[in-house]
């Protein structure tokens, strides 16, 4: 990738660098800085600024994790029997890149859903032609329309075979943050619709009857929620990787009051998002503003369950759902007054918080819905020179002088010469796609997919 600009000034090139690292984040942006040569920094100087191939190395290595994640989640997970699918949003609208993926807008990475579309048109018109797509937005309409898939909507198929979908980031739980591209109310409705009814084994039966259970809360339901995103965006804890914050969709009239009941809950900067293309806010699908509550990483780590000394995590029984249905009841009715004091605020975690404000309409905080996350991998190979280097070349206009002409020739030679590497040892890796994928499922096992080619 070239990243090219013309007659501009040194501010350009730092909010171009504050570009990346909202695009890329992490490596690139980095590798950007270290690289800025200071007695090149001179505001009136105007620069050409060539940013090679490292951060083309890094794009194309996270198109290809996306790509690979998303083509072995639908592989394992969109099976012929399935016929009422949902299909995630990204970030990016398909107006900015081409459908078929041929064709990339070099300066932005692209969405993760498309490439779940494009391997379920793989699969063939004889396995599609019964099949009905949910859409989660205007993003993923477009992509079914366009596949020759059949559109549905969730209100006429209410439960939903599987729904496969991109994230922000996911931690060790399978909790998500969602809603960078705002559309996580609707992935939240899919994403709840995608439950898979289990009739509970003989001996469940008989646990229902010693504790005279409800026959109706027999019906657990498995989950066929499906993440899938490149390796930035595994993380040990939500926060990490995605700084944004927690996306918020709120009511239009509401969003003042909201903004302060966000900063007095522990988001201090949260804000209200800004569209790029428009004067004003982002308009959700439904109507609504977002808001991007940055909340502290401590608040992040358990966002969901509310801390009863005797909570059982429904994850212990995992294995059992209808068993762990009937604990929680127990365990409810031991929990509440008179035996237990109601929870305080500070019992209740964020999700919950946020939830409860008047004029919220959803939160993009997905906790235990993910059944399993795809992450396709990196790898890192040994330093090449010549593939991670990074040269800003100024380059003569009306303005500039002849000896910066012959600098900016000497320090690019420099650059490319076998012994540039010896003179100007760069601490880059050679980032690389390595064919393989890393599934957490939400028994918290964690397993790693080899597949045989690259895509
Ligand atoms: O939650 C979402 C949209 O609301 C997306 O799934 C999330 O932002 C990830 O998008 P991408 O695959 O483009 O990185």
């Amino acid at each position: 990738m070239l990243i090219l600009i013309h007659h501009h000034t040194v501010d350009d090139m730092f909010s171009m660098i504050q570009q990346v690292r909202v695009n890329f984040s992490d490596e690139a942006s980095q590798h950007l800085c270290i690289d800025t040569p200071n007695s090149l920094c001179n505001r009136d100087l105007e620069y050409s600024i060539l940013v090679c191939m490292a951060v083309e190395q890094k794009l194309s290595v996270i198109e290809a994790s996306k790509r690979l994640a998303a083509w072995t989640a639908v592989d394992r997970h969109i099976l012929p029997e399935h016929k009422v699918i949902g299909i995630g949003s990204g970030t990016i609208s398909p107006t900015s890149l081409d459908h078929s993926r041929s064709k990339f807008d070099s300066t932005v990475t692209g969405s993760t859903v498309p490439y779940v579309v494009e391997r379920i048109v793989a699969q063939g018109l004889e396995l599609n032609k019964d099949r009905v797509f949910i859409p989660t937005g205007f993003q993923s309409k477009e992509l079914i329309v366009k596949a020759n898939l059949r559109l549905g909507d969730v209100d006429q198929y209410p439960t939903i075979d599987v729904t496969i979908d991109g994230a922000d980031e996911v931690d060790k739980n399978l909790n998500c943050i969602k809603g960078g591209g705002a559309c996580h109310l609707r992935e939240k409705v899919l994403a709840e619709a995608a439950v898979t009814y289990v009739f509970p084994p003989i001996y469940l039966l008989i646990f229902y009857l010693i504790t005279l259970t409800s026959p109706l809360t027999t019906n657990a339901h498995a989950r066929s929620f499906i993440v899938v995103a490149d390796y930035r965006k595994n993380s040990e804890v939500l926060g990490t990787s995605y700084k944004s914050g927690v996306p918020i969709e709120v009511a239009t009239f509401a969003y003042a009051k909201l903004l302060q009941n966000l900063h007095h809950l522990g988001a201090p900067a949260a804000t209200l998002r800004m569209a790029k293309a428009k004067a004003g806010p982002v308009v959700s699908d439904n109507g609504n503003f977002i808001i991007d509550a940055p909340f502290p990483q401590e608040m992040l780590r358990e966002p969901y369950s509310v801390r009863f000394p005797l909570l059982i995590h429904m994850r212990s029984f995992s294995l059992f759902p209808s068993f762990s249905v009937s604990i929680m009841q127990i365990h409810s009715t031991l929990t509440s007054p008179p035996y237990f004091p109601p929870p305080t605020h500070a019992d209740v975690q964020l999700l919950q918080k946020i939830k409860m404000l008047t004029g919220v309409v959803e939160v993009g905080l997905f906790c235990h819905m993910v059944k399993a996350a795809y992450f396709g991998n990196q790898v890192r190979l040994p330093p090449s020179f010549l593939s991670r280097s990074i040269a800003f070349v100024p380059v003569p206009t009306p303005r500039s002088s002849l000896p910066i002409l012959c600098f900016s020739f000497s320090l690019f030679h420099i650059h490319s010469h076998p012994l540039a590497s010896i003179l100007f040892p760069l601490p880059f890796e050679h980032l690389a796609q390595d064919g393989s994928v890393t599934v957490k499922w939400d028994d918290q096992h964690t397993e790693r997919v080899e597949r045989p080619t690259d895509p």
